[in-house]
Formats: C-alpha cells, structure tokens, sequence
C-alpha cells in the first residue's frame, strides 16, 4: 500500500484525529494509537480501524520518556490537544523535532497553535462559525445550521491534517527533515470553501441565506417528499438538465417561468413538492434512473450498501464482525487502500508488542508496567 513503512503515532482525541490516522491506517501506514492510561472502559475512538492501541500515561515523567523514544523511531505524531498540553508535558515540538529532525509534528486543533483563541475549548459548531461557512449553511429564515460535525471536525481537521502530512511525508524525501503541521480547523474549513470566497463575483450568494442556487433556495436543487415518506435529491442546474427534470415530472418548459426567474422559486417549489409527493421513491426512480436529470434518491445508511450502483463499484465494505462502512476513497489503481477487516483495538492491546517493536526492553516494559505507567488488556480468546 501507498503508505505502508511509515509509521505514526496518533495520541488519542475525540473525532478529527481519529479520522486522520485512520486514513493513513487505511492507505498502509502502521497507526500506534497512544491512549490514556489509567484507561477509560471503553474507547471513543470509533475510527480506530487498522490501528494498534499503546496505553502510556503522559502525565508521568517515565510515560512522557517513553513517549519521546517512540518519537525517535516514528516518522509521524498526531496530537489533538488544546495549545499548551504538549508544552505542558515537555513534549513540544522544540523538544522532540530536536530528538528527531525527521519528525513531522501534526498538531490538530480547532482554533490553531496562536491567536486570542487558541487556548479555548470548543468543537465543530465553534469553528464552522469562526470560519465565515457556518453563516451560508441554513434554510430561508432559519438560524444557521451545522451539518453534523462534518465540515470542521472531518473535512476541514482530520482530512486536511491528513493531506498536510502526505506533503508533508513528500518533501522529506527531498530535503530529508521533518516539520511541525499547525492543522487548524477554522482554517481547514474556511480553505475547504474556498469556492464560496472565489465565486462572489460571480453573483451566487447575493440573496439572503436559503434564497440562493445552491443553498435550498432554486426549486432545481432541493430534496422533495415522496408518497412512502422518502426523498429525492435534485440538481439540475444546466438548462439541458433542467429540461429533462421538467420532462420526468410532467412539466412543459414554455408553460412555466424561467428557470432562473428568483421570484418565481417559491412558487416553483410549492409546485415540484406536490409533484413529488404522488409517487414513491421507487417510481420516481424508475422514472429518472438512466435520464441526465439529476435526480437521485436520499438513501439512508441502512440502504446505500444495497443501491445497484454502490454494489458494482464495491464502494461499502463489510469486516469481520459484519459492521458496514465506507471503502477507503479515492481508489488507488495500482496500490489501492486494503482496510483492515479486525475489529477496532482494545485501549491498550498491544501495549507490550508495540514497546518490543520501538525497542524497549523486556525489563524495561516490566518496570513501566509494576510502575503503572503502562497497561496492557490482552482480549479473552473467544472460545
Ligand atoms: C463535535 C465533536 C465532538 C464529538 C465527540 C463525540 C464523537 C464523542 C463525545 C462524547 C462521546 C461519548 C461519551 O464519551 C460517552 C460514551 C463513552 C463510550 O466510551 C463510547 C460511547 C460514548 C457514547 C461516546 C461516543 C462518542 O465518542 C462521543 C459522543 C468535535 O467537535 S471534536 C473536536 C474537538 N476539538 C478538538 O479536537 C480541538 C483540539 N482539542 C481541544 O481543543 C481540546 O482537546 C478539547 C476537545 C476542547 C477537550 O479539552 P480537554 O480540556 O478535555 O482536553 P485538553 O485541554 O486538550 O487536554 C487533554 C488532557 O488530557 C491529558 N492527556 C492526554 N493524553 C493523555 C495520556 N495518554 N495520559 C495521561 N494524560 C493524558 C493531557 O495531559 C491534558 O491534561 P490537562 O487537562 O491536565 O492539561
């Protein structure tokens, strides 16, 4: 695989960091995920695919050591803490980019490593805000609304974190050094929308929030209600699209407005809405399945692994306890991502394996463990 020979070290956090070395995991770096200790129960890191679990308590000297020796062997550390918690713990960039100038430091914040508030807590919702994209998200005369924690915690922080350590990883094999990554998600997702900023002049977003082409405000891209509940998606924006969504729903263009005429969408979607609400899903989908429409049923999670289309590309992958999820995207011809198909690790499952690998000494994984600075939770076979 692509990544496979690197090797990270991701310590533990809530959402973003978990997806960004699971992404690494996926394309074949070997992800050490470095978990508190005293351990939790259960872990939160649902993205835990493809990844070992160490459990090191940082807050002990011996643990924050034993830290800074894997980072001599690593090429890789993730860590998802607030600005300050690593400096705290002695564990900074300045000291461990100094043990290991090839390091690639990846520090996966909301708010970034400086600015008023980069010492303040807060998730997805906060950063969306700050990044300006969170106002432009919301239906007509509704408050702003933030998609799950897709746009900052995912898209903005933990892909774009991703994506800084491949380049990261890249331009080592030119210069030979490493580099500390200041992946803020308020950036991430500001520079993910990019387009919003670019495409201003163009007119696009000059209505009021949901009034606009591509935020629930055209008729011709919205979700409709069908008769049995569910819904399909439309986006037909070219004229030529358009046309043949008209044509599917029964409609005769020259007997309608324009399709760009603003002050006739509310209407126009009244109209399509009502349309749409006569039949079910699987009519509308016959009905423009195979058409350039731009018309597509709202799946549920529960349906997309079974959608015709999702099964001839493989796009949704099943693992050994039969748990659905997403294929590891974009495919790579040559060397694609093989995912592993185990379960999610134990906290602290291969504790000892992986202190043996970065070349601890038996005795030495001993004295940590008497000490309680390590632990280890060896999974019962399933007899
Ligand atoms: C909207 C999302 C958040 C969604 C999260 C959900 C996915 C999960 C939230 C709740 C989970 C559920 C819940 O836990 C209950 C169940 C538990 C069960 O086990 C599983 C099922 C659950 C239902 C579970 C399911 C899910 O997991 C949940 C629903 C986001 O926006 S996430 C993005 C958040 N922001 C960032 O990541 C930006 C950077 N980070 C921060 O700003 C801060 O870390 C943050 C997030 C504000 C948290 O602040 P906090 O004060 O808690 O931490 P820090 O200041 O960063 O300091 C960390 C301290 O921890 C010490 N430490 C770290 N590692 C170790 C170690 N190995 N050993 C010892 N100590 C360690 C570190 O030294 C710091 O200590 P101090 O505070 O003393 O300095």
């Amino acid at each position: 695989m692509a990544l496979s020979g690197v090797r990270v070290l991701e310590l533990a956090g809530l959402a973003p960091a978990p997806l960004c070395g699971m992404i690494l995991a996926d394309f074949g770096a070997q992800v050490v995920r470095v978990d508190r200790c005293p351990r939790s129960a259960v872990s939160t890191d649902v993205q835990g695919r493809g990844k070992r679990s160490l459990a090191l308590d940082l807050k002990r000297a011996q643990g924050a050591a034993a830290l800074r020796r894997l980072c001599l062997r690593a090429d890789v550390l993730v860590e998802p803490f607030r600005h300050g918690v690593m400096e705290k713990l002695g564990l900074g960039p300045e000291v461990l980019l100094q043990e290991n100038p090839k390091l690639i430091y990846a520090r996966l914040t909301g708010f970034g490593q400086s600015g008023k508030y980069a010492r303040s807590a807060g998730h997805d919702i906060n950063y969306l805000a700050l990044s300006g994209v969170l106002s432009k998200l919301g239906r007509k005369d509704e408050n702003p609304y933030a998609p799950l924690n897709l746009l900052a915690d995912f898209a903005g922080g933990g892909l774009m974190c991703a994506m800084g350590i491949i380049v990261a990883l890249y331009e080592r094999t030119k210069s030979g050094k490493g580099q500390l990554i200041d992946a803020s998600m308020v950036e991430g997702a500001a520079y993910l929308s990019s387009f919003l900023w670019k495409s201003q002049n163009l007119g696009l977003w000059n209505r009021c929030r949901g009034e606009n082409l591509l935020d629930s405000g055209a008729p011709f891209y919205e979700t409709y209600k069908t008769l049995d509940g569910k819904f399909m998606a439309v986006g037909a924006i070219e004229p030529q699209f358009y046309e043949q969504l008209l044509k599917g729903l029964g409609l005769e263009s020259d007997k309608l407005p324009s399709q760009l005429s603003f002050s006739d969408w509310c209407e126009m979607k009244k109209m399509f809405a009502t349309i749409f609400s006569e039949k079910t899903q699987a009519e509308w989908c016959k009905i423009f399945d195979g058409t350039d429409a731009c018309v597509t049923p709202v799946l549920s999670l529960d349906e997309v692994a079974l959608h015709q289309h999702n099964k001839e590309r493989g796009s949704f992958i099943k693992n050994d306890q039969e748990e659905i999820s997403p294929r590891p995207s974009p495919l790579l011809l040559r060397t694609p991502a093989t995912p592993s198909a185990r379960r999610d690790p134990f906290i602290g499952e291969h504790t000892q394996e992986i202190l043996l690998e970065f070349g601890f000494s038996k005795e030495e994984i001993a004295k940590l463990h008497s000490d309680k600075v390590i632990e280890f939770n060896k999974p019962k076979a399933n007899l």
